[in-house]
């Protein structure tokens, strides 16, 4: 029997089971018609958003900084300045055809507007892989209140194995994104590492840097309480860099760290959010800034977006590099399995900053 509303607000038990066990995710409850936001949903005051005094008034917002001539020394600057100032830029002019941007927005509200039935084929008990898992909020089994989001996530090992698991209503496009935002990925890197006095990347570097890739499709859907939840907590990516297409709705908050009050990223019509994750800030010593960021429940309307995590292999050790141990630099990390860090941040709730006092000396 298809549940109805009262059935589900009468008995806890039954959220966790249709939402996660059954796999209809916050976008089935969404669908029913709730009209208010199921108690596991509720976050402690202090997770809330509180738009009358958490917002950074007239705040200085993050760069845009147009890639188009990427050859220019103030691009380099401004890149790198935005890399320790924020953590956060957005990006325009950067290559990336506008098209696959589209094409991957539309493949996502395709993919979440498949019956659950068909989206539960890639949850990690029936897509008998970790490479493959759709899912809902972040860690439901470590987390005492569940965000509001639910997603699939696709970690890329190559075009062969991608075509026999990842969805097809969503695989060509999002191969597509990842393919055409390759370049940008470089050139970024190649800035960001001559910022640390780094001139050649050579075969190790490279993979340490971009040796892995995985993309994320996340689905927001209308809440009825938004006040009353998140659609992602505050944390940081764990990848090198998370180059990130929104929609145009809004609701993803930045950190400043000198003020600690949330700045918003505004939609920039055909740009990308990129950021910095915790592994560059552990490759540079603490130089470029992995910082906090979070994403608000929106009662209006449904959001999506769709980071690309670029990262380390599993398999690579990181650490700050040597570049910066030779300039006389003392070593605020240690060196860890680039697996071991990635798993502790899979096994907790977010957690804000904490993840990375796993690599603290
Ligand atoms: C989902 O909402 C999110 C996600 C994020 C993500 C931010 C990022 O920065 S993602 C970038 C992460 N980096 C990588 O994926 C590249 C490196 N990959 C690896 O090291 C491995 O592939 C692995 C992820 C560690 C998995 O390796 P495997 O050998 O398969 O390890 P297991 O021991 O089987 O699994 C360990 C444990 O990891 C968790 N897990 C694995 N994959 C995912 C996933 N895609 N999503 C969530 N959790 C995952 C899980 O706890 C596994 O244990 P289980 O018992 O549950 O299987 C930011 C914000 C968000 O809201
Ligand atoms: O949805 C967003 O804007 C950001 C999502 C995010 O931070 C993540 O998936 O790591
Ligand atoms: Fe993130």
């Amino acid at each position: 029997m298809a549940p109805s509303i009262s059935m589900i607000h009468s008995n806890p038990l039954d959220i966790l089971d249709f939402v996660v066990n059954k796999g209809h995710g916050v976008k089935g409850l969404a669908d029913l018609g709730l009209k208010t936001l199921p108690h596991q949903y509720i976050q402690p005051p202090q997770e809330r958003f509180d738009h009358t005094s958490n917002e950074e008034p007239n705040e200085d917002s993050i760069p845009v900084i147009d890639l188009s001539n990427s050859d220019d020394p103030k691009v380099a600057k401004a890149v790198c300045d935005a890399a320790q100032k924020w953590g956060f830029f957005q990006i325009i002019n950067h290559g990336v055809p506008i098209h696959v941007l589209e094409n991957v927005k539309d493949a996502t509200h395709k993919f979440f507007e498949l019956p659950a039935e068909e989206k539960k084929k890639y949850s990690k008990e029936q897509s008998g892989t970790n490479n493959v898992r759709f899912g809902t909020s972040f860690t439901p089994e470590a987390e005492k209140a569940l965000e509001w989001k639910d997603y699939l996530s696709l970690f890329f090992v190559s075009d062969d194995e991608a075509a026999s698991l990842w969805p097809a209503i969503c695989r060509n496009e999002a191969l597509e994104y990842i393919r055409s935002s390759e370049t940008v990925v470089k050139r970024l890197l190649k800035i960001l590492m001559n910022g640390l006095n780094v001139k050649d990347i050579d075969s190790t570097k490279e993979s340490i840097l971009m040796g892995s890739k995985r993309i994320n499709l996340n689905y927001y859907p209308k809440c009825p309480n938004p006040e009353l939840t998140v659609g992602v907590g505050r944390h940081s990516d764990v990848s090198t860099l998370t180059i990130l297409l929104q929609d145009d709705i809004g609701g993803l908050y930045v950190r400043n760290t000198k003020t600690m009050k949330w700045v918003h990223v505004p939609p920039v019509n055909g740009s990308l959010v990129i950021n910095v994750g915790d592994a560059l800030q552990i490759m540079s010593n603490g130089k470029y800034k992995s910082v906090e960021h979070r994403v608000t429940a929106n009662g209006n309307d449904n959001r999506i977006s769709v980071p690309i995590f670029v990262n380390p292999r599993p398999s690579d050790i990181i650490g700050p590099l040597v570049e910066m141990v030779e300039s006389g630099e003392k070593p605020i990390y240690k060196h860890v399995l680039y697996k071991d860090y990635v798993k502790h941040f899979f096994r907790k709730a977010h957690d804000g900053k904490a993840t990375i006092d796993f690599a603290k000396v």
